[in-house]
Parts: structure tokens; C-alpha cells; sequence
């Protein structure tokens, strides 16, 4: 014979009194649910208009552009702005971010081919910047992003430029010397690595460590701690060491988290990585100028002559108009044997008064000066 010990307690396990609490407050959620849904759809709509102007006041041959970074930018500022919690600014943009990649998808889905293959961080930035609605493609070179863009095969590329702790990404800028494409926003990624292994690995003989060299090296003092005699194996890729530890017993890898999901890894320790503050910068390569979104960075190269004072001649003008640089790199040019080419991030929109000042005193000295873009400043 069962027993009810509790006259009170229901089919859930819940008491009566615990379920009648929950639901008025599941109410509650449901009816805020169906205001939000409803409003998002409005949303929606007014986005289907906004790209029916976009159509109406361009000539046939004119290319749409529906994918606006200036106004998104100015979107999840406004929202971190509004926010009053419990939800944090970086959780609500992060909702915003959804709702408008849904958005301007019903307008025409955005194509972004990013560095390959899938599980990288660069198909994370890819998704944190233009939201899971994007059609994203994955490359195997960043090459191969770059022409994918040119060709018009897609709409925008996403491409790592450099990590707080190993540098800059040099085939990044390199690409730029011969591109004409226009940088269009960044991301900016934390980078957790993870050591992770397969359904087959036995823990304790694990032998052999396999990553991206980069990961290698930002992993290197836990690895020295941890793992000091397993064999570190460079690979092309964090998700091609992911994908080669299926298969063995004595092996593990490290990648970020998106790769162990993609693999069906378990992560063995999480957030490995020598530096806390470990994180990538990506760009936002496309065809297309981006207008001035209130907060924004730009970013140029220039061609100098190596000869005294060139460096000085450069930088003076952008002390002179009070301009903060956020960057500055040095790689040597593909055309002469003596010359420097500057990759120059500064604070600031191409359109600014001081922006086109310190341009022109600089045209001056320089060889050739190139304006790769002006976008906005990551905002999450
Ligand atoms: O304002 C626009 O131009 C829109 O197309 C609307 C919207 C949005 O959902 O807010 C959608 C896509 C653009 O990238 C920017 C903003």
C-alpha cells in the first residue's frame, strides 16, 4: 500500500501552496512572453519597411546595402545605455544583437565567409558580430576570405589581426597591401583555451598534445606545469587538433569551447591559457565605406621612405589634431627593399575635420597613404 506523507504534495513533488506560487508567476512570463514576441515581430516589420526604402531610392544597377554596422553599433549602445538590470548591458545587447541579425536576415540574409575551419574562434567573432541569422561559410586561408569578398561570392569577411599575446597576425595586414577592400568593424574576442580529449583517450597515458601553434605558445607555462614531457604538435588549425583526437587513445587537444561541442569532446580543464586577459581582434572586411556611427576608430596604412625622421613625420600630425593612435605596426613593403609600410589604428571617423587634417600633412611625407576604413568601435 503507497502512503501520502503529504497531504499537500502533488503529482510534481511540488506542495500545493509551491505550485500555486509558481503558477501566477509562470503567468506572469507567459503574458510578458507573447507582448515580446508580438513586439518583435513589429520590429520585424518595421525593418521590412526600412529595406523597402533602401530599395526605393536606388536606381536599378545600384547595389542595395541593407547590413548597416553604424546603425547597429548605435542600436546596442542605446540598449546598454537604457539597461537598468537585473540583466547586465553585455547579456541584453547580446539579445539585441539576435533580434536585429533575425531582423535584417527578412531583409536579405547577410553571406560572411570567415578563417575555417568550422569551431574556430574566428566562426565565434563571426556569429558574436553578426548574430546566428548570418549565413556563414567557412575558408581555409585568410586568403581565401579576402577573395571571397572581392569576387563577391559573399557579403563580408571575417579575419583575425592580431592577439594580446602573441602579436599581430601578419598575413592579415598583408593582404591589405594589395587589397582594396574596406575594413567594416572588429570584434573583440576573450580567449579561453581548453585541454580537451575524446570518448577513447586514456587520461593517463596521454602522450601528445595538438593545437595551432599560437594556442601552443599561449599555453605554454600551464603546459610546462601540467604536461611537461607530452609532445606539443603543431597543426593548422584549434578545431583541426580537435577533429584528430577522435580517433586516439594517447591524445588530446586545445581549442576553445565552440570546437569541443562541434567534435563531441570532453573539455579536462577549462581556461588554460598563460594570460588571463587572453583575448583576439578580428576585422570586418567588405566593399563598402561605413558612415560615422558616433564612436569609431579608423584605420590606414602608409608607405615611408626609410630615411631620418620618417617615423617622427608621420606621427606629429596626429599629436598636432589631438588624436589618440590605438595602434601602430611595422611590416616591410612588397616593393622596394627599403621601404616601410605602417599599419596606423587611431581613434576617430575618416569624415572628422581633424581626421582630414592630420591626412593631408601626412600625404605629404609619405610615399603613398592608403584608408583601409573607418568603422565603428566594438561595442560588446
Ligand atoms: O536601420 C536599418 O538600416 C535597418 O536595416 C534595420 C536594422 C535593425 O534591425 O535595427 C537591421 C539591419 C541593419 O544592419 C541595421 C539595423
Amino acid at each position: 500500500m503507497t502512503s501520502d506523507n503529504s497531504k499537500n504534495s502533488t503529482v510534481s513533488g511540488m506542495s500545493s501552496e509551491e505550485e500555486a506560487k509558481l503558477t501566477v508567476l509562470r503567468d506572469g512570463i507567459d503574458d510578458i512572453d507573447k507582448k515580446i514576441a508580438l513586439l518583435i515581430n513589429n520590429r520585424a516589420q518595421l525593418a521590412q519597411e526600412v529595406a523597402a526604402v533602401k530599395h526605393q531610392f536606388k536606381s536599378d544597377d545600384e547595389p542595395v546595402v541593407f547590413y548597416r554596422p553604424e546603425r547597429e553599433a548605435q542600436v546596442l549602445r542605446k540598449i546598454m545605455d537604457l539597461n537598468e538590470g537585473p540583466l547586465n548591458d553585455e547579456e541584453m545587447a547580446r539579445l539585441f544583437r539576435e533580434i536585429m541579425s533575425a531582423c535584417l536576415a527578412l531583409e536579405r540574409p547577410v553571406s560572411v565567409a570567415y578563417l575555417g575551419p568550422e569551431g574556430t574562434f574566428t566562426q565565434q567573432a563571426a556569429l558574436k558580430h553578426f548574430g546566428h541569422s548570418a549565413r556563414t561559410s567557412s575558408m581555409p586561408a585568410i586568403d581565401d576570405v579576402f577573395r571571397e569578398v572581392e569576387s563577391g561570392s559573399v557579403n563580408y569577411g571575417v579575419v583575425p589581426v592580431e592577439n594580446s599575446t602573441e602579436g599581430v597576425i601578419n598575413h592579415t595586414l598583408d593582404n591589405f597591401m594589395t587589397s582594396g577592400l574596406k575594413i567594416c568593424g572588429e570584434v573583440e574576442l576573450r580567449i579561453h583555451q581548453n585541454l580537451m580529449v575524446s570518448d577513447v583517450t586514456k587520461i593517463d597515458s596521454i602522450t601528445r598534445v595538438y593545437s595551432h601553434a599560437q594556442s601552443l605558445a599561449q599555453c605554454r607555462k600551464w603546459l610546462d606545469a601540467y604536461y611537461p614531457h607530452v609532445e606539443r604538435v603543431a597543426v593548422n588549425s584549434n578545431s583541426e587538433a580537435a577533429r584528430r583526437i577522435k580517433g586516439e587513445w594517447n591524445s588530446a587537444a586545445i581549442a576553445g569551447e565552440l570546437a569541443a561541442h562541434q567534435y563531441g569532446l570532453h573539455i579536462l580543464n577549462e581556461k588554460i591559457e598563460d594570460q588571463p586577459d587572453n583575448s583576439t581582434r578580428f576585422l570586418i572586411i567588405g566593399s563598402e565605406p561605413v558612415p560615422i556611427s558616433g564612436d569609431d576608430k579608423t584605420s590606414i596604412m602608409v608607405a615611408m621612405k626609410n630615411q631620418p625622421g620618417a617615423l617622427h613625420s608621420l606621427l606629429q600630425p596626429f599629436h598636432q589634431h589631438n588624436i589618440d593612435l590605438t595602434r601602430i605596426e611595422t611590416r616591410p613593403s612588397k616593393t622596394g627593399a627599403w621601404n616601410y609600410v605602417f599599419f596606423i589604428d587611431f581613434n576617430g571617423h575618416i569624415s572628422d575635420y581633424s581626421v582630414k587634417e592630420a591626412l593631408k600633412v601626412i600625404d605629404l611625407h609619405a610615399a603613398d597613404v592608403k584608408v583601409l576604413g573607418s568603422y565603428p568601435r566594438a561595442v560588446l
